[in-house]
């Protein structure tokens, strides 16, 4: 029975792989508005749909609770992702968005909510085509409710809603390997805090290591080295669109990022997100730019901690100064605002300061994919410029 509901959508499929013959681009055409499936799709009879209205703060409580008690957790279900309730509320709602997009499931009687899908809208330029997409993410139902093949028509009701808007393309990411992904990822982590982390279980004290030793080897300056670093403002967002824009090019699959996008998703936002950049002393001119998003994980049955405070790296571009010091100077930053580790996917440049920088590898990977847009081979992780909350 593997990947039954997967064998029937527009996305590439596992008899596909290696047939040349099948073109690049839309695996299936735009249907005309009025043959999209006006109503919802029908939910096993004890629950119905429900539009979260994110704007409101009873709605926000109750999707965070949802998350912070049934999202994703680790292989080995010693932590679980917990993203704050502003930062849902900032992932939910950039430029453009959609409310009906935001698609939970509720028991009828008790109106609780038990389910949870999101899109939101992105440009996405695959090689030199720049596709309207939706990101889909935060897909979850309750641990009660698992393998009562509820994803299968969350997944169908969001497309249809997506088809509604006239959107035809999706991108999204998964732990697990679905037809077909269009990358492969490994994720990384830089210890900050190796105490804590071998503490909880997430590190290891490495063979022939002392505690001492391992606080020694992790340890980072006080302050930033670099000339210039400084927190990113509001009047750099012109600068730093340009840069992005430039940077992003050379990818085969990246945001389209526009003023407005670039205001949205990289503008600091207190607990949500961190954007610093170098300006030149001399010229003012912005050289460079780093950015992460913070993504705190519940730790899971241990008695000294509750909270793992992860960094995970976003946008980074390096013009002048040498990416691996940009990156250094990242992981100081998080290093003063006392977070316990920093995470990166091996995509765009990151593999040339992972090594070097001490990150070691996850125990995991994070497999890309497009929905009803064929890609002939899969990219390289240093080919992908995406990345998602
Ligand atoms: C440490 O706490 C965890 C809690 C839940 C899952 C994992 C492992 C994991 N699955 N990690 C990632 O997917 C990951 C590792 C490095 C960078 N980004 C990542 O995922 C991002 C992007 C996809 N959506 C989730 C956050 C770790």
């Amino acid at each position: 029975r593997r990947h039954k509901f997967w064998e029937t959508q527009p996305v590439g499929q596992f008899k596909d792989i290696g047939d040349t013959s099948l073109p690049e681009g839309p695996i299936e055409l735009p249907t005309p508005l009025s043959e999209v499936k006006q109503e919802p799709y029908n939910l096993p009879n004890l629950y119905e749909w429900i539009t979260c209205d994110m704007s409101s703060e009873d709605m926000c409580n109750e999707v965070f609770n949802l998350l912070s008690n049934n999202y994703v957790e680790d292989d080995e279900n010693m932590f679980r992702f917990n993203y704050s309730k502003e930062f849902l509320c900032w992932a939910f709602q950039p430029p453009g968005f959609f409310k009906s997009w935001h698609i939970g499931v509720r028991v009828k009687s008790s109106k609780k909510l038990v389910a949870f899908i999101t899109g939101v809208p992105a440009r996405i330029r695959v090689r030199d085509e720049v596709v309207n997409m939706a990101e889909i993410n935060f897909l979850c139902v309750h641990k009660k409710l698992r393998s009562k093949r509820l994803a299968p028509v969350m997944i169908k009701e969001v497309t249809r809603r997506v088809h509604l808007e006239n959107i035809w393309q999706a991108a999204y990411t998964a732990g697990v390997v679905l037809p077909t992904p269009m990358a492969t990822c490994q994720y990384w982590h830089r210890s900050l805090n190796p105490k804590k982390l071998i503490d909880v279980g997430f590190s290891r004290l490495g063979a022939r290591m002392t505690m001492s030793r391992t606080i020694k080897l992790y340890k980072l300056p006080e302050s930033t080295v670099t000339a210039g670093f400084r927190k990113m403002e509001l009047h750099d967002v012109p600068a730093v669109t340009r840069l992005l824009r430039t940077y992003l090019s050379q990818f085969v699959v990246a945001p389209d990022f526009d003023e407005n996008d670039v205001e949205h998703w990289l503008l600091p936002k207190e607990n949500v997100v961190d954007s610093y950049l170098v300006e030149s002393p001399e010229t003012h001119e912005v050289t460079d730019f780093c950015s992460f998003y913070t993504l705190p994980s519940t730790i899971l049955g241990n008695q000294n901690y509750s909270t793992l405070t992860a960094a995970y790296s976003y946008y980074n571009v390096s013009t002048k100064t040498p990416l691996l010091q940009l990156m250094n100077d990242a992981l100081i930053v998080a290093k003063q605002k006392d977070y316990d580790v920093f995470n990166a996917l091996d995509v765009m440049d990151n593999e040339s300061f992972l090594k070097e920088l001490k990150f070691g590898p996850g125990d995991g990977k994070l497999h890309y994919y497009l929905y009803n847009y064929r890609i002939r081979h899969a990219l390289k992780p240093s080919e992908l410029g995406l990345v998602l909350l």
